[in-house]
């Protein structure tokens, strides 16, 4: 157990940046998910009606990098629904002329060759007949594809081009090429690279079923306290109902995580230690996160139970969010980063945003980065020298289109239903000791 007089964790001399906090993380997660496999994930599974799919690749994050075995477009074809034509048989002089019409290309199969002399339909996307050297849109025809039909009952038909057609007609016009999008052997994904759905739809289009994918970092979120209880438990005196739990949890779902949660409902260290030692081997988390017990009390199980794992506790200048803790557990699954985060609920909430996910979001491009406006603070507002100030805030659209920044409530980290009401935290700054209103800071959304 940890000597708790040793332990205080809000001295001025002891706090460090978020920064200096936010690259501590980045070495502990650095290891940690690198400790991922990969795995083979269908594009698009084809999933029962209303089952939930575990396997869908869109926003994953792939394991190689993959190139293109075909070449797309794989044919030249038309841009336009239209004629094809050979330039040879267009007036250099911008006026009306006609040409026979020799056929009709059809789609999904090859055109075969343009007589010479002659003008064969094209439809968008039908692959060019050889010979041909552009395509006309039937826009600049004067009977447009009523020809086809007179074609069908076997008359012979021309087709009559408006001087336009003469006029704008030059070598590949609206033809797209073989290989124009993407040349074969080309890389369509580099590894490391988010699934998105443009990048899956390219790889379909290129034939791909499958793609090699990064493991999901699996979170352990453990919520500790002998004052917890969950719902459906009746209360007595002192105790309330977990709410870090779903927090956590819903926020580690935003990264991209695959989530485990428990309550540790104990402040006796020994019996943390050997409940969490099972979790840890349940589960094999690649990030572990506990809320709670690590702040100056008598009664700090994680601090205690997890000081002599090299697990390190100090305080960071912010609020809410002060105190934390990090390390890196060596388990017989590889390392896991250990996040010990403060049992106040906004205080989890804080530092999941602030610090957490700057970190996660610089490492795995699959975890989606802070967001970020400006804004214009509607009240006066003042924050603790030295230290930033995350102020829950709803947003309103300004005269000047900034949205403005109206605080609901104040700054304590108990008041879990005003972060509920609040679309963003407004970032005072630690120089920010009186924030006149009107004043521009920025702000991030929840
Ligand atoms: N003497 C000092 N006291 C405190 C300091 C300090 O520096 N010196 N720091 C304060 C700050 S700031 C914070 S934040 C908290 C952090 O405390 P802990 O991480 O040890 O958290 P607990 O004491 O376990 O809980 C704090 C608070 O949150 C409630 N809680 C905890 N878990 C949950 C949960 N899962 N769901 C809902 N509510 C939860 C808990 O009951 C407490 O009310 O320490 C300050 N004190
Ligand atoms: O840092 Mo604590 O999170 O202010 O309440």
């Amino acid at each position: 157990m940890a000597d708790q007089s040793t332990s205080s964790t809000s001295s001025a001399a002891e706090r460090v940046s978020l920064e200096v906090h936010i690259a501590r993380l980045r070495e502990i997660l650095g290891p940690a998910l690198a400790n991922r496999r990969s795995e083979t994930l269908q594009l698009h599974p084809q999933v029962p009606q209303g089952a939930h799919s575990q396997g869908c690749a869109a926003g994953r994050v792939s394991a190689a990098a993959v190139t293109a075995p075909v070449a797309l477009p794989g044919f030249d074809n038309s841009q336009m629904d239209g004629f094809a034509v050979r330039l040879t048989d267009v007036p250099e002089a911008a006026r009306p002329f006609s040409l026979p019409l020799g056929g009709v290309a059809p789609a999904g199969a090859a055109a075969g060759e343009l007589p010479a002399g002659q003008c064969m339909a094209v439809m968008t996307g039908a692959p060019i007949p050889a010979g041909a050297e552009a395509v006309i849109p039937v826009e600049q025809t004067t009977e447009g594809f009523a020809v086809l039909n007179a074609l069908r009952c076997g008359d012979e038909v021309s087709v009559h081009f408006t001087e336009t057609a003469a006029e704008q007609v030059h070598a590949g016009r609206f033809i797209r090429q073989r290989g124009s999008d993407v040349a074969a052997g080309e890389t369509l994904l580099r590894e490391q690279q988010v699934l998105t759905p443009a990048a899956l739809g390219l790889l379909a289009a290129c034939g791909i079923s499958q793609v090699e994918v990064v493991e999901r970092v699996r979170t352990l979120v453990v919520a500790t306290g002998q004052e917890l209880r969950q719902p459906g438990d009746p209360l007595r005196t002192g105790e309330l109902y977990d709410a870090n739990t779903p927090l956590v949890a819903a926020v580690c779902h935003g990264f991209g995580h695959t989530v485990h949660t428990a309550t540790v409902a104990s402040d006796e260290p020994d019996e943390f230690q050997s409940a969490f030692q099972d979790l840890l081997a349940r589960h094999r988390p690649h990030l572990v996160i506990t809320a709670g017990g690590i702040s100056a009390g008598a009664f700090e199980v994680v601090r205690q139970a997890l000081s002599a794992q090299g697990v390190r506790f100090g305080a960071v200048a912010q609020q809410p969010g002060g105190p934390q803790g990090w390390g890196l557990l060596l388990g017989s699954a590889g390392p896991a980063a250990m996040v010990a985060l403060p049992g106040n609920p906004v205080s989890c909430a804080v530092s999941l945003e602030t610090l957490l996910r700057p970190a996660l979001a610089s490492l795995d491009p699959g975890c989606p980065p802070q967001r970020r406006i400006w804004t214009t603070v509607g009240e006066p507002l003042s924050s603790p020298a030295g230290t930033r100030q995350f102020r829950r805030v709803e947003l309103s659209t300004g005269d000047d289109g900034t949205p403005t920044a109206l605080p609901v409530g104040g700054p304590s980290s108990h008041l879990l239903g005003h972060l509920a009401r609040a679309q963003a935290l407004l970032e005072l700054r630690e120089d920010d000791t009186d924030v006149p209103a009107g004043t521009r800071r920025e702000a991030i959304l929840l």
